[in-house]
C-alpha cells in the first residue's frame, strides 16, 4: 500500500497533472505579480535584503577581530605608520634610511638591534608575542625602553598571518629582521612542540606574508651556531656539515635553514642567515647559563658546571651583544633586493648564511670565575657531567666570510662583556641601592 503523501505525488493519467498544476502555478503567479511595478518592488527588497545581511556579517566580522585582538584601527595605523618611518636627515651619507619589521622585537637581540637601528634613523617596528618561556616582565620593559626610543612593538604572533598581512598593508617594509623564536638548547626536551610553533610553523607563516608583499622585503634571521651539531671540525666553518643537529632546537634552526632556501628559490626573497654564537650582555635571557649564574650567585644558591666527557671543560664562543648587532645591521645593510612581486619570482635573489661569533672561546669555569670576581661572591658549584640533553661540547666560529662579506670584526672579549653585563644586572635588580657597593666595576 501506497502512503497518502506517495499517492498525492503520482499521476493518475501521466501528463494530466501537469497541465493542471502549470495552470494552477500561472495563476498564484499572477496573482503575486499582479503587474511589472511589483515585481520590480520585489527585486528591490531582495537586494536590500542581501546588502543589510552583507554589511551586517561583515561588522561582526570586524568588530569581533578588534575585540579579540590587540591590533587595529586607524589610531593603531597611525602609530605603525610614525615608527616605520625612517629618519635620517634628507641627503645624509647613509641614504635614504630603511623601514625594517622587527620580529621578537622584545626579546634579547631584538631589543638591541631595534634601538641601533632607531639610533641611526631607520623606520621599526617590532612585533613580539611576549610569551612566558621566561620572565615577561624583562621583555615589558624592553618594549618600555623601546617605546622611550619612538619604536612601536606590536603584541602578536608570528603565526598570526592577518595580523602580518595587516602590517605589509599598512607599511612597505623594506626588510624584515627576523629574531622571533623558541630559543634554548635543552628546553626543547621539555616542550619539544613550542620549537615547532615558533621556529617552523612561524617562520613559514612570516615567509609567506613576506613573498606577498609588495614590494616583497630582503629577510635576515637569527640561526645558531647549534646546526653544527656533531661537527668536530674547528673553527666551524660555514662550509662544514650541518646535517648531525644535536637537539631538536638545532634541528628546528637547521630546517629553517632550508626552508629559507626554498623561499629564496621559488620567490626570489633575498635571504641572509646568522648563525650566532652564544650571544650575551646587557638585558639579556635570564635563561641562559652567564644570566642564571650571576642570579644564583647573587642569592648564594648552588649553580650546575657541565662537564664534557674524561673531565674536560665544556667551552663556548661567547658572543657580546653589541658585536652581534654591528654584524645583524651589516647584513641589513648589504642584504640586496628580494626579485619577486606578490608571490611570483623575477629573478635570482642573494642566498646568504654567516656565522657571527667571537672567535674566541671561553671554557664554563672561566666564565664561572670571571662573574666571582666581578660580583665578589665566591660560587657554589656543582660539577656534573654533561647530560645527554642536547648540549653539544665546545662551540668556536670561523668568522672570515662574515669579515669578508659584512665587515664584521667582534672587539668584546668575556672579561670586557660579562663587566657591563654584571653592572646592568646590579643596576635593573637594584643591588646598587642597598649596602652594597660594586666600585670593582
Ligand atoms: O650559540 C647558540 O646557537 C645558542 O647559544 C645558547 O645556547 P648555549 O650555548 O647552550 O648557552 P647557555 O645555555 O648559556 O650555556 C652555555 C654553556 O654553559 C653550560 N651550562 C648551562 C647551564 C647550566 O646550568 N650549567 C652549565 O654548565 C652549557 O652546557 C654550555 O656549555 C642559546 O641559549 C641558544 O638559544 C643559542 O642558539
Amino acid at each position: 500500500m501506497r502512503g497518502v503523501l506517495e499517492e498525492d505525488m503520482l499521476p493518475s493519467t501521466p501528463g494530466k497533472v501537469k497541465i493542471e498544476r502549470a495552470g494552477a502555478m500561472s495563476r498564484q503567479l499572477h496573482r503575486c505579480f499582479a503587474s511589472t511595478g511589483t515585481m520590480f518592488l520585489w527585486a528591490l527588497f531582495l537586494v536590500a535584503m542581501t546588502a543589510t545581511y552583507l554589511s551586517f556579517h561583515s561588522f561582526v566580522d570586524t568588530s569581533s577581530r578588534y575585540f579579540a585582538a590587540s591590533w587595529g584601527g586607524l589610531h593603531w595605523e597611525r602609530q605603525i605608520r610614525a615608527s616605520a618611518s625612517p629618519r635620517r636627515p634628507p641627503g645624509s651619507a647613509e641614504g635614504a634610511g630603511l623601514s625594517v619589521l622587527v620580529t621578537g622585537a622584545a626579546g634579547f637581540v631584538g631589543t638591541h638591534c631595534s634601538l641601533a637601528l632607531r639610533k641611526r634613523g631607520d623606520g621599526v617596528v617590532g612585533i613580539d608575542n611576549f610569551n612566558k618561556y621566561y620572565d615577561p616582565s624583562l621583555k615589558k620593559a624592553r618594549r618600555a625602553l623601546l617605546a622611550s626610543h619612538g619604536v612601536f612593538v606590536v603584541e602578536g604572533d608570528i603565526n598570526d598571518g592577518r595580523l602580518l598581512a595587516k602590517l605589509f598593508d599598512v607599511v612597505p617594509f623594506t626588510h624584515v629582521l627576523h629574531l622571533a623564536a623558541q630559543a634554548g638548547v635543552r628546553y626543547a626536551m621539555e616542550n619539544p612542540s613550542s620549537y615547532v610553533h615558533s621556529n617552523i610553523a612561524g617562520l613559514v607563516s612570516l615567509l609567506e606574508a613576506c613573498k606577498d608583499a609588495d614590494p616583497q622585503p630582503a629577510v635576515v634571521w637569527a640561526s645558531s651556531s647549534s646546526v653544527y651539531g656533531l661537527n668536530d671540525l674547528v673553527p666551524f666553518s660555514e662550509a662544514h656539515r650541518t646535517d648531525r643537529p644535536a637537539s631538536l632546537y638545532a634541528a628546528t634552526k637547521k630546517a629553517g635553514e632550508e626552508i629559507t632556501h626554498t623561499y629564496n628559490h621559488i620567490y626570489g626573497l633575498s635571504v641572509t642567515g646568522l648563525r650566532f654564537f652564544t650571544v650575551y650582555g646587557p638585558w639579556g635571557r635570564p635563561d641562559m647559563a652567564y644570566f642564571s649564574f650571576t642570579r644564583n650567585i647573587l642569592q648564594g644558591k648552588p649553580i650546575t658546571v657541565y662537564r664534557g666527557k674524561d673531565h674536560v671543560d665544556l667551552a663556548r664562543d661567547f658572543t657580546y651583544i653589541d658585536d652581534i648587532v654591528r654584524g645583524c645591521l651589516a647584513s641589513l645593510d648589504t642584504a640586496g633586493r628580494s626579485t619577486g612581486t606578490g608571490g611570483k619570482k623575477r629573478g635570482p635573489a642573494p642566498y646568504r648564511i654567516f656565522n657571527l661569533g667571537n672567535t674566541a672561546p671561553v671554557t664554563v669555569p672561566t666564565l664561572v670565575s670571571i662573574l666571582e670576581r666581578y660580583l665578589r661572591v665566591e660560587a657554589k658549584k656543582n660539577v656534573v657531567e654533561m647530560p645527554g640533553n642536547g648540549d653539544v661540547p665546545f662551540t668556536h666560529a670561523n668568522i672570515s666570510l662574515a669579515r669578508e662579506q659584512l665587515g664584521y670584526k667582534p672587539t668584546t672579549t668575556l672579561e670586557m662583556g660579562l663587566k657591563k653585563f654584571v653592572r646592568w644586572y646590579l643596576s635593573y635588580y637594584g643591588y646598587n641601592r642597598g649596602t652594597h657597593t660594586f666600585s670593582n666595576l
